[in-house]
Parts: C-alpha cells; sequence; structure tokens
C-alpha cells in the first residue's frame, strides 16, 4: 500500500516522497515548511524545473525554449528557467518586465497576445524584443507606426489560428475556428503580403498555439502540417522566415490515471514533418515546466457531516486556486502526514462565500481531523498566477526548495499590501 502510494508521487514528480510517513519535497519536510511558514503555502521544486528545461533541450536541440511566464510568473521561477538557457514568452508588459528583471535577454523574448497596448507595444519594442506574435491586421499597423516612431524596424511573426481540436477543456482550446486568438491560417498569406509592405516592420516568423494540456499529441502533427504548408507557400513567394515558433500546450499528469507526456513524445510526433524546414523552432511550453513542480499546502479548519455530505473546511480558497472552480478541474490531494488507511469520501472546499469555492469535490481522501496539513498536487502552473485577493485575503508566500534548502520567493502578503493602492 505504502509503496504503491509512493510510486504514484514519483510519477507527479520524483522529488516528492513519503519518509517515515511525512512528506518530503527535495528533502524538506512539507509538514516543518507549514508550521514555519503557515498555510496556504505554495512550494516549488527547483530541479524539477531545471529537469523539465534540460527534457525539452535534449528532445529539441536546435530549438529556442521560450517558458511562458503565465503560467507561473514569479521572477525566481523565471530566472531559475534562464539559468538553464531559456527564453520567454512574454504576453503582457507585465509579463515582459518580469521577464527582464530575472534577466532573460531581450533576444530570447517573444510576445502574443490579442490585445496589446500601445504602452506595452513601445515598450516591447524600446527592448528590441526578439519577436512579435501579431493576432490581428490592425496590430500590424500599430506595430509599423510604434517602429516608425522610435526608428526601428520591428520583427514580427504572423499567429496562425489552424483550426484545428487539440480535445482539452474549451476555455483553453486556443486554435479553432470560432477562437479570438490569431489570425486564420487561409488568410494568413494576404496579411504577411500586407505586412512587408509596411516599411517598419521585418517578417522573421510563424507562430501557432492551439492550446493548453494537451495529452495526445496527434493534433500537434496536424497544425504542424499545415504550418508547414504555409512556411512552404512563403519561402516560395520570397519570405524570409527565421522561425516557426509552435506554442506551448503540453499536458501533465493531474489524475492519478493520467500520463505525464515527455517533451521527447512530442518530439517524436512532430520533427517527422518538420525535416525540410530551415527555420529555428520556438517552443513556448508553461505548464509542463511548473506544473508539477508544486504543490499548495493547506490547512484542515474544519469537519462538517450533514448526515448525506460530508465536508472537509480547508484555508486554501479559489483565491488561492481557481482552477477546479473555473474548469471543474482536478487536483491530487494527498495528506502531509499519514495518518491510517481509513479514507472518508467528501468535498474539500475552502473559506470563500461561493458555491463554487472548492479543491475538490465527492473526493475518497484519507481520514483527516482538524488542523492536519493536506497537499494538493500539480499547483505550480496557472495556481498561484491565477490566485486574487478575493474576499480581502492576502495571496499566499511562495517558496523554492531545491536540495534540502529553502528559498523565500515571495513572503505572505500582508492586509496592508492588500489596502496600500487605496489610500497612496
Ligand atoms: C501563446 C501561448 N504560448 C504558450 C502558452 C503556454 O501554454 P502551456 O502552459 O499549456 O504550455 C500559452 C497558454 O496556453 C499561450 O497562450
Ligand atoms: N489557465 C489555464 C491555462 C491557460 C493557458 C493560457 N493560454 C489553466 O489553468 O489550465
Amino acid at each position: 500500500m505504502v509503496k504503491l502510494k509512493f510510486m504514484l508521487l514519483k510519477e507527479y514528480n520524483p522529488y516528492l516522497e513519503y519518509k517515515n510517513g511525512e512528506l518530503f519535497l527535495e528533502g524538506v519536510s512539507l509538514k516543518e515548511l507549514a508550521k514555519e511558514y503557515g498555510t496556504p503555502l505554495y512550494v516549488y521544486s527547483a530541479s524539477y524545473i531545471r529537469d523539465r528545461i534540460r527534457a525539452y533541450k535534449e528532445a529539441f536541440p536546435n530549438a529556442l525554449i521560450c517558458y511562458a511566464v503565465k503560467a507561473n510568473f514569479n521572477p525566481h521561477i523565471v530566472a531559475l528557467t534562464k539559468e538553464e538557457g531559456a527564453g520567454a514568452d512574454v504576453v503582457s508588459g507585465g509579463e515582459l518586465y518580469c521577464a527582464l528583471k530575472a534577466g532573460v535577454e531581450p533576444s530570447k523574448i517573444v510576445y502574443a497576445g490579442v490585445g496589446k497596448t500601445l504602452q506595452e507595444i513601445t515598450f516591447a519594442v524600446e527592448k528590441d524584443i526578439l519577436m512579435f506574435n501579431v493576432e490581428s491586421h490592425m496590430e500590424l499597423d500599430v506595430l509599423n507606426e510604434v517602429g516608425e516612431r522610435l526608428g526601428k524596424k520591428v520583427r514580427v511573426a504572423i499567429r496562425v489560428n489552424p483550426d484545428v481540436d487539440p480535445r482539452t477543456h474549451p476555455y483553453i482550446s486556443t486554435g479553432m475556428k470560432k477562437s479570438k486568438f490569431g489570425i486564420d491560417i487561409k488568410q494568413a498569406k494576404e496579411e504577411y503580403r500586407y505586412a512587408r509592405s509596411l516599411k517598419n516592420l521585418e517578417v522573421v516568423g510563424i507562430h501557432c498555439h492551439i492550446g493548453s494540456q494537451i495529452l495526445d499529441v496527434s493534433p500537434y502533427i496536424e497544425a504542424v502540417e499545415k504550418v508547414v504548408g504555409l512556411y512552404e507557400e512563403l519561402i516560395k513567394d520570397g519570405f524570409d522566415i527565421k522561425y516557426i515558433d509552435l506554442g506551448g500546450g503540453l499536458g501533465i499528469k493531474y489524475q492519478p490515471d493520467q500520463a505525464n507526456p515527455e517533451p521527447e513524445d512530442l518530439a517524436k510526433a512532430i520533427m517527422p514533418s518538420l525535416r525540410g524546414v530551415q527555420a529555428k523552432l520556438i517552443l513556448e511550453p508553461g505548464r509542463s515546466i511548473v506544473g508539477n513542480a508544486g504543490i499548495l499546502l493547506t490547512q484542515v479548519q474544519f469537519l462538517k457531516d450533514k448526515g448525506h455530505k460530508h465536508f472537509v473546511i480547508v484555508d486554501a480558497g479559489m483565491n488561492d486556486l481557481i482552477r477546479p472552480a473555473i474548469y471543474s478541474a482536478y487536483h491530487h490531494i494527498v495528506p502531509v502526514v499519514e495518518r491510517d488507511v481509513k479514507y472518508i469520501k467528501t468535498d474539500v472546499v475552502g473559506p470563500i462565500c461561493e458555491t463554487g469555492d472548492f479543491l475538490a469535490l465527492d473526493r475518497e481522501i484519507p481520514y483527516v481531523e482538524r488542523g492536519d496539513y493536506l497537499a494538493v498536487l500539480s499547483a505550480g502552473a496557472y495556481g498561484f498566477a491565477m490566485s486574487s485577493h478575493y474576499n480581502a485575503r492576502p495571496k499566499a508566500c511562495e517558496l523554492l526548495v531545491e536540495k534540502g534548502k529553502v528559498k523565500v520567493i515571495r513572503r505572505r502578503e500582508t492586509y496592508e499590501d492588500i489596502f496600500n493602492a487605496c489610500f497612496s
């Protein structure tokens, strides 16, 4: 029984293990961390993040790996990916600021997003980033104007929408016809010609991102084939396409019976279609770098038995981890200190005044008591990044652990932190 559980945790993160019934990450006791730093508490494993970047680099030795900052924008995490040689994929001025603070070279930064503001565009042009992934005709005009004003040639790729179903949650499918993202691949050639006619733009690439949490690699093959088709047409038309950026999206293990696909699986699927392509490949993985690096620790506040229904009420709410509320996402929950093998069927809910505030519904979890700590797995991506102050709750503390060492990468917020901006 214990051995089985041990194997299962390793499949999420090889640095996560029970020792004498107590959970450790990279050799650090999670119970001790929860006691010292309080809960809710995010803890990330640095070695795991390093391993994942290295796995991408091994699977795609000639590619530029641009970590998708949106998945987790803690600058210390971004700096870690930079240390391993990654660039950054950003979607806002804030993320660009974060990547630069973390030391990422502008020549390794790509910028996507359907609604870049003039201020954000100006900031990125001034910083001379590698490439804008342009999502509309109007954006081309604005980029050209900013380039002219600043006396620069702005490097652009057009984000094409290949109309491929990535077979994931509809809210995170981004490459289908009805989606707001990118330009229909069938209209792309026309937009490329238009971009070439603008004197302050330099057309350098093709961008495509079909969605997130993709576990089956076949939609990638479909998308890549369409992108390569466009690449060949553009080359024939005299374009110098230096980069093909295929976005991110590789999924991770959330449920015990799910796979944790490797970058190598993606490489095996798509590299054959890219054989004749001269352009440099760019990838923008987010979740598959940091998702299973992180866990969210929470403490049981109350138990409530309504007869027909049991509730475990914890101190982490939807303001800390919103994925279950908005995507009905599953996050595996395990005890920080094992008790016995008795299981209960329960909802695990937070303190927020919303019925949608849950971490798990009708879930069998090991028996717990008031004061126990629970670890919510796979919380490193889109966990803290999507957190809020809802119900005037200070944001959680974030820790980075590596080989037995602990670093506070974001202190717990205070009430003053929440309200300071109201009184300045
Ligand atoms: C343009 C772009 N690139 C990269 C990513 C990162 O995706 P993921 O975290 O699924 O790897 C996203 C988010 O889906 C995105 O919108
Ligand atoms: N926020 C989503 C992923 C969005 C991907 C961004 N394009 C999630 O938590 O799964």
